[in-house]
């Protein structure tokens, strides 16, 4: 089935003399997006109404598995809310302005999306973050865990090397700790790396796969560009390490171009809006829904790592494993050890003396 959006869309694209079949931009839609509807499913953004929450709301109200969508913030919600609620499409929208509203939020949530807390400004790292985005994060955990205990939970806050393991902290804590249910939202780096490789490799974006492992801060993105689809000769050593750096440096990149007024907030939206579908997807029970995510793991001695998941009912079904590495991505995987444990470490002990 497809959806209004999707026939609204083309039919505007139509109506402007884009070709009328097929229409451009329900292709790419199509692409990305669930276009069926399906069971009930409540969606919560906690800090819906910043420079992320505010086109992730929007992407999430166009989303057609969304019925219901709980936006929370402490401060602009309402305008954010009552923006969002007049698009005609399935979810029904409720704002949420004061921490005294964060449960009822809450409550009833299939899928827990964070975007809250502070962004960069140039010349910091994610993890000068940390010392006000860790309590946001895990006062924000504390509600779902008592709220909706059974709810996926899609991490975006910084820095999400420490804030992940914060939350299964709080979690383990209030006894609800289920680590199928946790995500890092890593995707970001999936996308970038997808776009960097097309450019380069001047092959078709829209088919380019990459995965992304390790964490999602500097040296502890690696992104696998030998395990890169379609796959190409073209790209000389060099090339993959300009393109490793470019990846690993997305985040400053983007920045240093805003000088000050903040750091991704619509790539990141995109991102966060179809890695949400995917989980979605999974809980759906629509099969084979794998997608790179920060998340408890054993494929190395860390605890939390991020990898190729595949995502199922009850959220992460299987982490896959890192395939085989090029002499190149081996040295960046030892390489990234040791910053990564630094900061799951640091989120553990805050989440503990907290
Ligand atoms: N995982 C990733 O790939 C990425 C993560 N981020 C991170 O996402 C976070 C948000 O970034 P932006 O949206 O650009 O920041 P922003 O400052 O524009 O928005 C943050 C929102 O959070 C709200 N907020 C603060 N404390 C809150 C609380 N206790 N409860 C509910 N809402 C609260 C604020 O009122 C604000 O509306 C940052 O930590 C940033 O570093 C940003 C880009 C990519
Ligand atoms: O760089 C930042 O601070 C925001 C972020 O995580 C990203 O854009 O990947």
């Amino acid at each position: 089935m497809r959806t209004f959006l999707l026939r609204s869309m083309a039919s505007a694209l139509r109506r402007g003399g884009a070709p009328s079949s097929p229409a451009p931009s329900s292709h790419i839609l199509r692409r990305s997006f669930s276009v069926e509807s399906g069971p009930e499913r409540k969606v919560a953004i906690l800090g819906a109404a910043g420079g992320i929450g505010q086109p992730l709301s929007l992407l999430m109200k166009l989303n057609p598995l969304v019925s219901r969508l709980a936006l929370y913030d402490i401060a602009g919600t309402p305008g954010v809310a009552a923006d969002v609620s007049h698009i005609n499409t399935r979810a029904e929208v409720k704002g949420y302005a004061a921490e005294e509203q964060l449960g009822q939020a809450l409550e009833g949530s299939d899928l827990v999306i964070i975007p809250a807390g502070v962004p960069r400004k140039p010349g910091m790292t994610r993890d000068d973050l940390f010392n006000i985005n860790a309590g946001i994060v895990k006062s924000l955990c504390t509600a779902i865990a008592k709220y909706c205990p059974d709810a996926l939970v899609n991490m975006i806050s910084n820095p999400v090397n420490s804030t992940v393991p914060i939350a299964a902290e709080v979690f383990k804590k209030a006894g609800t700790y289920d680590e199928k249910k946790l995500f890092g939202v890593t995707m970001l780096d999936v996308v970038r790396a997808k776009t960097f490789y097309a450019g380069k490799a001047n092959v078709p974006v829209s088919e380019v796969n990459v995965p992304v492992v390790g964490g999602h801060a500097g040296i502890t993105i690696l992104p696998l560009f030998s395990q890169a689809t379609p796959a190409t000769n073209a790209l000389s050593e060099d090339d993959i390490k300009a393109l490793t750096k470019r990846t690993q440096d997305g985040g400053t990149e983007v920045v240093e171009a805003k000088a000050g007024k903040g750091s991704a907030t619509l790539s990141m939206a995109y991102a966060g809006a179809i890695f949400a579908d995917a989980c979605l997807k999974g809980l759906n029970g629509v099969p084979d829904i794998v997608e790179c995510s920060f998340v408890q793991s054993s494929i190395t001695e860390l605890p939390f790592f991020a990898s190729k998941v595949r995502l199922g009912k009850n959220g992460v079904e299987e982490v896959l494993g890192l395939g085989t590495l090029s002499e190149y991505e081996k040295q960046g995987l030892e390489n990234l050890k040791a910053e990564l444990k630094a900061s799951i470490e640091k989120g553990i002990k805050f989440a503990k003396d907290n």
